[in-house]
């Protein structure tokens, strides 16, 4: 449950990363401290920054460059790529087509997700089956990204898994709530589904005059809807905002060489609520256009989804949510989002 919390903690994930494949991981004292400060972060905020993840500066620095190039193209460039039902919702979305509550955002973004191809999910998978849309220019931003996402998601090398960000900290996750280091492996996560979200987000100067903005709210508050996300956002500009149980907005800024990690639904569900997936929306209010990389880890496509009986046990015994399906989660927000 998200308290009242006034800062978001820093957590320096390098013994994780180093040592999370190792057996006697539960036995070492800096594993377990990054644990312990991973449970009170998702316990309290449900937000943290994570730093020493070992994703190289670089790249980090490039697909945000790259992301600028792309939404500073003219509009009929862009439209190239336009996301639609039929292209799995895959692809570029202008200002204002993305709908939260009602409202529409002054972000345009390119989607992607993960390869469905015909039939892998039957009728689940229907919605999302496509391949994504990449713009021909900047010519680089397919390899970019996908290389992004590999470092996020998992690479196999030599037939073993190596540099899975994500799934290391899930791992951390899964431990930090009582449960073995595997617990969402298999049926749950093992063959996690993801969701990589390029988010341009225009500055107050850029939207006088004609092109006024109906709004001012880049993102209407929300929650993500998996397990884990990864916030790359753009260095000098404060405009995420994560909301605590008194109801106070409290600015993420951004943190060079960090990334803004934070709890989806799918995760809520799996704690028994122990952790929550907190509100949180983006206000550009600065001169200067933003972009964001927000890469989404998700459960397994057609994982069903009900509190684990470890967290079960320590929440009194009782299922606080029902099952879901985390492909018809995801449709019925994609409904939504886009009318
Ligand atoms: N894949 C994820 N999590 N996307 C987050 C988008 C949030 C805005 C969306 N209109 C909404 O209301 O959810
Ligand atoms: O732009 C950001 O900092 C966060 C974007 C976000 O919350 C989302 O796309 O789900
Ligand atoms: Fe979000």
């Amino acid at each position: 449950m998200a308290t009242g919390f006034k800062s978001i903690p820093i957590i320096d994930i390098s013994p994780l990363v180093a040592k999370c494949d190792d057996p006697k991981r539960v036995q070492d004292p800096d594993v377990l401290e990054v644990v312990g400060q991973l449970d009170q972060a998702c316990r309290e905020a449900g937000f943290f920054y994570v730093k020493g993840h070992g994703i190289p500066d670089s790249l980090i620095k490039d697909v945000k460059n790259v992301s600028h190039k792309f939404f500073d193209l003219p509009y009929e460039e862009k439209m190239k790529i336009k996301l639609s039902p039929a292209a799995g919702y895959r692809g570029y979305q202008r200002i204002g087509e993305n709908i939260t509550k009602g409202i529409p955002d002054m972000h345009e973004a390119i989607d992607c997700y993960r390869e469905i191809t015909p039939g892998m999910y039957g009728a689940l998978g229907r919605v999302i089956e496509g391949v994504n849309q990449w713009p021909h220019d900047p010519p680089y931003i397919k390899v970019l990204m996908e290389e992004y996402i590999s470092f996020c998601t998992g690479m196999h090398f030599q037939d073993s898994f190596s540099l899975y960000l994500s799934r290391k900290i899930v791992r951390g996750i899964a431990l930090a709530l009582g449960g073995s280091a595997d617990e969402f492996e298999g049926e749950r996560a093992g063959d996690a589904f993801w969701v990589l979200r390029v988010i341009g987000y225009p500055g107050v100067s850029n939207t006088n005059g004609q092109n006024a903005p109906e709004n001012d709210i880049g993102c209407g508050a929300h929650t993500d809807y998996g397990l884990v996300t990864l916030v790359n956002q753009d260095d000098g500009i404060t405009a995420l905002q994560v909301r605590n149980q008194s109801g106070e907005w409290i600015s993420a800024p951004p943190i060079p060489g960090t990334f803004v990690c934070n709890i989806g639904d799918m995760l809520k569900i799996w704690s028994n609520g122990i952790y929550d997936s907190t509100l949180h929306r983006v206000i550009n209010s600065s001169p200067k256009y933003r972009v964001c990389v927000a890469y989404f880890y998700e459960p397994n496509f057609d994982a069903a989804v009900e509190p684990l009986d470890v967290c079960k046990e320590k929440t009194g015994g009782i299922k606080k949510f029902g099952k879901a399906v985390y492909g018809e989660h995801l449709a019925s927000k994609l409904e939504t989002n886009f009318v």
